[in-house]
């Protein structure tokens, strides 16, 4: 398969990106509307756009930043039995997140990109989101605040994790704009007299607007309207008032200056939670950030159809930013020594913050395939291989307990390709997969078609939780083609 521009980037754009309607990823849909909660009952008073930033923020708030260790490492989800990381949403995260992960997303990438998601899809501004964390194999340091730590200890931990007092000010309210604190969880901060029917779990809104990336939390805490800041500035219990104590702790300077950035909070949040999230260990090298791309060639990929004959195959992607009227000319692909092709949109579009997409279906007959080295489309040019594919429709992953991957490559070649296979399989101690290599798949030559060689091989790979990734490799080890099943 053809990624634009790799294939990392372009799945973790289509997450970023197809959120609604038209080939979502489903990703956003755990946050759509903004106070769903999608681990459980709608009245246990729970909302999982405001999960996931806790989340992340735990996992990073133990990084040492001195020995580039820790941060967004997704070691999390090895430590959710702790008492520090109390409540739900360390395991509702992870399990939600598993099934995105896979060869080329990792859980760390997945948690990261959660925090830009909640944050750009409920009100606030787009994080820049970079790729590239390395999962954590196991459980790493404890330390992080709780409501009754103390005002010392509690700098102590974001300093060791690089935020310094006015950093962490600004952090905690940029956190503590969305969600709750639960009795069910915390009840030495919040009594048992939150929970009602429509209320299980006992949640109260750390601001006004539970589900709305805003600055109102900074604006009620100095009025002491609204929430006032939300239980961790109010509770009956003084010693959990841990928001008052960090807040107080320079005489209000931070948060009054958080107050007169109005709407400008939300620039500094992303500035901040763009810190959190690239705070990871020191062998972490990161990709570029990921930008909606306007034009996107998504699945595109040489085939066999069902009479055997080689076809061009996929999808364009064309992002319309909101503000733009729709594409009205037609589109057209042109590829080299043919007509140019003329592409008919899709009925219905994707939607999303940036835009709204229109997708444009293609299967092109190919027969000289060794002419195919670019296709252009909206004066556009891709430029791709194809002398060597891996054939999907020839490719199948059994989904049942146990999976097995049966795959065909075509290659010009005659010599058997080298395949590695890369699957997400499930763990011990954390929700999130880990990743599982097959290197040197044996294969064997099934034919000929079209003036291709074709190879099969299959591997027994277990219980899978997400994609699996398929990828051939020339002598020197440099990938030629991948694909995911
Ligand atoms: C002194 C530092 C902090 C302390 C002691 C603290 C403590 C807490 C506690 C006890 C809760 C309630 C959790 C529950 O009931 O489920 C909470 C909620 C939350 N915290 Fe913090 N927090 C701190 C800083 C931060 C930071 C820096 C962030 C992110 C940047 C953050 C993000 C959140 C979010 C989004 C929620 C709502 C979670 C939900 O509704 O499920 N917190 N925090």
């Amino acid at each position: 398969t053809f990624f634009y521009p790799n294939a990392q980037t372009s799945l973790i754009e289509h997450i970023l990106v197809d959120t609604h309607g038209a080939h979502s990823s489903g990703f956003a849909d755990a946050i759509t509307p903004c106070t769903n909660y999608v681990s459980g009952n709608q009245s246990l008073g729970r909302t999982t756009a405001a999960q996931w930033i806790r989340v992340a923020f735990h996992d990073f708030v133990t990084a040492d930043v001195a020995a580039g260790t820790g941060g967004l490492d997704a070691s999390i989800g090895f430590e959710t039995l702790r008492a520090e990381n109390s409540g739900t949403a360390f395991n509702d995260s992870f399990s939600f997140f598993r099934r995105f992960v896979n060869p080329v997303i990792s859980n760390a990438d997945i948690l990261a990109l959660s925090v830009v998601m909640s944050v750009g899809n409920c009100g606030g501004s787009q994080i820049p989101f970079r790729a590239g964390r390395i999962d954590a194999t196991e459980g790493g340091p404890f330390g992080v605040p709780a409501p009754d730590t103390d005002l010392a200890t509690t700098l102590s931990y974001f300093s060791g994790a690089g935020f310094d007092q006015v950093d962490s000010i600004g952090l905690t309210a940029c956190g503590h704009t969305l969600g709750s604190v639960h009795h069910g969880g915390f009840p030495t901060v919040v009594g048992p007299e939150a929970v009602t029917s429509d209320n299980l779990a006992g949640g109260i809104h750390l601001d006004s607007t539970v589900a709305v990336f805003d600055p109102l939390v900074v604006h009620e805490y100095l009025n002491g309207t609204g929430q006032a800041g939300g239980p961790l500035v109010t509770s009956f219990n003084v010693s959990s008032r841990s928001d008052l104590r960090l807040y107080e702790s320079d005489n209000n300077a931070t948060m009054i200056t958080l107050g007169n950035q109005g709407e400008g909070f939300l620039s500094t949040c992303v500035g901040l939670l763009k810190r959190m999230i690239e705070t990871v260990p020191s062998d972490v090298v990161f990709s570029d950030v990921i930008s909606p791309i306007a034009v996107k060639p998504i699945n595109a990929t040489l085939d066999f159809d069902a009479h055997g004959n080689l076809i061009f195959t996929g999808y364009i992607r064309v992002l319309t930013p909101t503000s733009s009227a729709p594409p009205s000319t037609p589109l057209f692909l042109n590829i080299p020594l043919s007509l140019p092709v003329p592409l008919t949109p899709e009925s219905t579009p994707g939607t999303s913050v940036f835009g709204s997409t229109t997708f444009y279906p293609f299967s092109i007959p190919i027969s000289n395939p060794e002419t195919l080295t670019s296709f252009h489309v909206a004066s556009q040019t891709f430029s791709l291989q194809t002398s060597t594919f891996i054939v999907p429709s020839l490719t199948t992953l059994t989904t049942t307990s146990s999976s097995v991957l049966n795959f065909t490559i075509a290659t010009t070649s005659l010599l058997a390709p080298s395949v590695k296979v890369q699957a997400p399989v499930p763990q011990q101690g954390t929700l999130g997969p880990a990743i599982k290599t097959f290197d040197s798949v044996a294969v064997n030559n099934v034919g000929r078609k079209k003036g291709y060689a074709l190879w099969g091989g299959s591997v027994d790979i277990g219980v899978v939780t997400g994609a699996v990734s398929v990828v051939v490799l020339d002598e020197g080890g440099k990938e030629v083609d991948i694909g995911f099943f």
